[in-house]
């Protein structure tokens, strides 16, 4: 079955590496292992092949990076039920598995997600889109409050449309601790996933799970709370045609539609902000992932909708200096 596909695979060289393990009896360190697959993870043309290598041996290993393994770790002989681990897990990734999947979590801001085949996994540009929302949420604090006691803080109440693993509305539950948050995805696979997140980091009883696609629910459903301070979303914005170029990684594991935005990448983008004015409180905001060709064409799109009295407010960067997040707000009647 699976080994001998994988044995297939192995050059004369790697084998050779393989060799060379069992004749040292198997003591195999982590420095060895992390090596040798590194090795037949580049021979498959896997992409981040050390990378890949050190995630799968310092999990294994109960760690989150190989750097933080001390060299008493790294040159103490591996058991063999880690080795097999490692095989195990090194297999997944030769098939090109996103590492994520293949280890079952991930990291996001301060956060450990649990990660799931299909359901998307957190890029790290989102963090920033969460940071925004944060200062937003944290400058009202001050505003309001002055100096005034913590009780006195505003609960700003959020809805992020499309949560995925629950990571941006878990991050932002954790980040304002005043915050209630209403989380909706259209995957059952997402929204079970977010709630088992959300239990996990016990961070259950200020968010709401809802299990709708937003473009055939009406702004009632969405609302158990009321009206919204702040929508929050990454959304599907991969132009269509763009989509058959995503690495096989994306194309063979994640969920098409949680990337696919359809003509423009513009679907989602235009069904929340169609429904904005009805979920949000005066002057409240949307914040939007984005493609950076969408600001222009976002801004374009709110002009000829000028009944929906969006304003957009601010562009922010993202880490690569491309215009990545928008911040759209609600006119104050
Ligand atoms: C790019 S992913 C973002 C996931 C998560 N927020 C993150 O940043 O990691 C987009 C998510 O939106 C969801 N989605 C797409 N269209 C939707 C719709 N019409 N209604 C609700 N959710 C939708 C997808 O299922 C997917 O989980």
């Amino acid at each position: 079955g699976l080994s001998q596909t994988k044995t297939l695979m192995l050059s004369p060289e790697q084998l050779s590496l393989r060799q060379s393990f069992s004749t040292r009896s198997g003591l195999v360190t982590a420095t060895d292992v992390v090596k040798y697959w590194q090795k037949v993870f580049e021979t498959n043309g896997i992409p981040e092949a050390q990378e890949s290598s050190e995630y799968i041996v310092s999990f294994v290993l109960g760690a989150k990076t190989f750097q933080s393994l001390n060299s008493r770790i790294l040159y103490t002989p591996l058991t063999a039920v880690q080795q097999e681990q490692i095989q195990q897990l090194s297999t997944k990734r030769l098939e090109r598995m996103p590492v994520q999947y293949v280890l079952g979590e991930w990291d996001f801001q301060d956060l450990t997600l649990k990660m799931r085949p299909p359901v998307f996994i957190p890029r790290p540009e989102t963090e920033d889109l969460v940071s925004l929302v944060v200062e937003e949420g944290s400058w009202k604090y001050e505003k309001n409050s002055g100096l005034l006691s913590p009780a006195a803080a505003p609960h700003p109440v959020i809805l992020e449309i499309g949560c995925g693993s629950g990571a941006i509305a878990l991050s932002l539950l954790c980040k304002l601790s005043q915050s209630r948050v209403i989380a909706v995805d259209k995957e059952k696979a997402a929204v079970d996933l977010t709630r088992e997140n959300a239990q996990r980091l016990q961070l259950q009883d200020r968010i709401h799970i809802l299990h709708h696609d937003v473009s055939s629910s009406s702004a009632k459903q969405l609302l158990p709370w009321g009206p919204v301070d702040f929508i929050v979303s990454n959304p599907p914005y991969v132009f269509h045609e763009d989509m058959v170029s995503l690495a096989p990684e994306i194309l063979r594991y994640e969920d098409l539609d949680a990337l696919d935005g359809g003509d423009g990448g513009m679907r989602v983008i235009k069904t929340i902000l169609a429904l904005a004015p009805s979920l949000l409180k005066d002057s409240g905001s949307v914040f939007l992932e984005v493609d950076p060709r969408h600001p222009e064409m976002v801004e374009n799109w709110l002009q000829t909708y000028p009944n929906l009295l969006l304003t957009l407010c601010a562009i922010h960067k993202d880490f690569c200096g491309k215009p990545r997040f928008l911040h759209i707000q609600k006119q104050s009647r």
